[in-house]
């Protein structure tokens, strides 16, 4: 047994007779809430269950902590201590070679799910060797990690599962066993996973795949870091039939209870760590638009998929349109954005570009407004169009259509005549040739963002898309593609990646670096241009949209430092040493906090 696992926290709730239940020891934690009586806390329960555990000695600690266990780094003096001398292979490795042989086995593993499953054992066996794999060669792990491989790994979780080595301990106590308290918590209900639909407590390898980028974009200590699935249910029938699932095995309960749950979960919590940062990631449409808005200004909070995923696609148009209107004189006024899909992302992000516009242009909020067209499954969301929408898609609906309703993408395209055309909507081959043909013919260079996630669910490819407009398209996808060899020239092409990732991890940092009251809009905004930015002279001249992956931390240091910035210029920074720091100082100050792997 070691207390120093990696351990996920899965909270699950019998609905029938309303209460917590445990259902094996990872989920210890939420029959402790249900054993306090509401008004009492859940700490000093706590406190009396582990002050009865032993301690577990230092020697112990470095053979079976994820985290301490170094392997065939262990010193000669530390084997000699723990008699483990003989027990070893002699040589005295270096975590470089280790590192170094740890490539070559991945690397050896046929499948990208095989590559995830050998990641994950790395992780739950030498936490820092696993970053410092994952640090070094950022751009080939992170797509086997985080999405693409990570949507696999979910709909196939219940099956990998007992590869992945599940927690021996609950989170709480290895929290307090080891003195840490998290900084940061991702926490799902499994409801919408990437594109994929409602997976239930599958989604646990989304929360993990966030939390490690957080650890190697931006150097959170991995030990403050804290992956949470709020097993609810799922209405996944292929979940609740499949034997091997893990979940509750129930459909999922009315809005009522899912708030009331959720309150109480994140009552729990705050009370438990009042500094954590919470993520909520991948709910439903609707939750995640109801969450925010109960939690928004209430504590440290961020819906990654409305306002990350507003921020990082602002923050790729703001090069979009920078380059379209030195290259083919487009000025900002004349943009027309299409967006297809209607869900919690494509509503952020035509939030957060109207935000943009208002603050930064000048313009008035009607003008702003009318900039986007949303289309949902039945086509351009209009006020007139007879059915009654969905609360988040009112206040985009269209009032100037005369009447007219526009169902196929084709037809709306035709109508709207869109610079932009951003794919939401986890519709496979949505941007057909067509499509792509007639963006090409209404622009001289089409902006065309085919957003959905995994690569699986993109609207189209960059080669599609490439090959329909005659390599004129400014283009980003939500998982990377390939590169694209231009035929005639030979000249390659590189896709952008317009993915959360380039901007939660630092906004999530500055976060944790300044603890604002709450994460405020203008603090998101400032976030994402603080992006559109951080791009090198280089990066720019090759026609980039977003920088290089390989470096994430230094550009998660400048998100940081502008969300520390704006913080404090705000006035709603809690850290009181930050009055005392001159704004220069903010990215060294921020790099100083980053975590790195090494033994030392
Ligand atoms: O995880 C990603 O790649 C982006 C994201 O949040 C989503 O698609 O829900
Ligand atoms: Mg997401």
């Amino acid at each position: 047994m070691s207390l120093y696992r990696t351990a996920n926290l899965v909270l699950s709730k019998t609905w029938r007779n309303q209460r917590f239940t445990a259902h094996n020891k990872p989920f210890l934690f939420a029959k402790k809430i249900h054993t306090q009586s509401p008004s009492s806390t859940i700490m000093p329960a706590l406190k009396e269950e582990s002050s009865q555990l032993h301690q577990p000695t230092k020697s112990v600690d470095a053979v079976h902590s994820p985290y301490y266990n170094n392997g065939t780094a262990l010193s000669a003096n530390m084997r000699q201590k723990m008699h483990l001398t003989g027990q070893m292979p002699s040589a005295v490795d270096s975590i470089e070679n280790q590192a170094a042989r740890a490539l070559k086995l991945v690397r050896s593993r046929q499948t990208q799910l095989e590559k995830y499953t050998f990641m994950a054992q790395l992780r739950n066996n030498n936490t820092r060797l696993f970053y410092k794999l994952l640090n070094d060669h950022i751009e080939e792990f992170a797509p086997i990690i985080y999405t693409p491989t990570v949507g696999e790994a979910c709909q196939k979780y219940s099956d990998i599962y007992p590869f992945l080595t599940p927690p021996d301990e609950i989170i709480v106590e290895y929290k307090q066993r080891s003195g840490e308290t998290p900084d940061i918590t991702v926490m799902t209900d499994g409801s919408r996973i990437l594109g994929l639909g409602d997976l239930g407590m599958n989604g646990m390898p989304i929360s993990m795949g966030k939390l490690q980028l957080y650890v190697a974009g931006a150097g959170v200590d991995p030990r403050k870091t804290l992956p949470i699935v709020l097993d609810f249910g799922t209405n996944n029938e292929k979940n609740l039939a499949d034997e091997h699932y893990l979940g509750v095995r129930e459909k999922r309960p009315n809005d009522k209870v899912f708030y009331n749950a959720v309150d109480q979960v994140l009552k729990s919590l705050i009370r438990a760590f009042p500094d954590l940062l919470v993520q909520f990631e991948d709910f439903s449409s609707e939750h995640a638009f109801g969450l925010l808005e109960r939690y928004q200004d209430k504590m440290l909070c961020f819906n990654d998929d409305i306002q990350g995923t507003g921020a990082v696609i602002l923050s790729g148009l703001i090069n979009a349109f920078r380059k379209v209107e030195t290259e083919s004189k487009v000025p900002l006024s004349d943009h027309r954005i299409v967006f297809y899909g209607a869900g919690s992302a494509a509503i952020g992000v035509a939030r957060q570009i109207q935000e943009y516009l208002e603050i930064e242009h000048g313009l008035t909020e009607e003008q702003a407004k009318k900039v986007f067209y949303i289309c949902d499954s039945k086509g351009l969301v209009t006020a007139d169009r007879g059915d009654r929408l969905a609360e988040h898609k009112v206040y985009y609906a269209r009032h100037d259509n005369n009447g007219n309703q526009f169902q196929s993408l084709a037809d709306i395209i035709d109508y709207v005549k869109p610079t932009t055309l951003i794919g939401l909507s986890s519709s496979t081959g949505a941007f057909s040739k067509n499509i792509l043909e007639r963006m090409s013919q209404l622009n001289d260079q089409p902006i065309v963002f085919p957003l959905s996630n995994p690569s699986t669910k993109a609207e189209c490819t960059f080669e599609d898309a490439m090959k329909a407009t005659n390599n004129k398209v400014v283009f980003a996808s939500g998982t990377a593609f390939p590169a694209y060899i231009v035929p005639e020239t030979k000249q390659v092409r590189m896709p952008g990646q317009g993915n959360n990732m380039y901007m939660f991890p630092g906004l999530g940092l500055g976060s944790i670096v300044a603890k604002p009251e709450s994460i405020t809009n203008r603090i998101i905004l400032r976030a994402a241009m603080a992006l559109a930015d951080s791009l090198t002279e280089q990066e720019r001249a090759n026609g980039w949209l977003y920088p290089e992956l390989s470096r994430i931390r230094d550009v998660s240091a400048t998100v940081a430092s502008a969300v520390v910035d704006q913080a404090v210029r705000d006035k709603i920074a809690t850290v009181e040493e930050l009055q005392s720091i001159s704004p220069s100082e903010y990215q060294n100050y921020v790099k100083e906090r980053m975590w790195t792997p090494s033994y030392k």
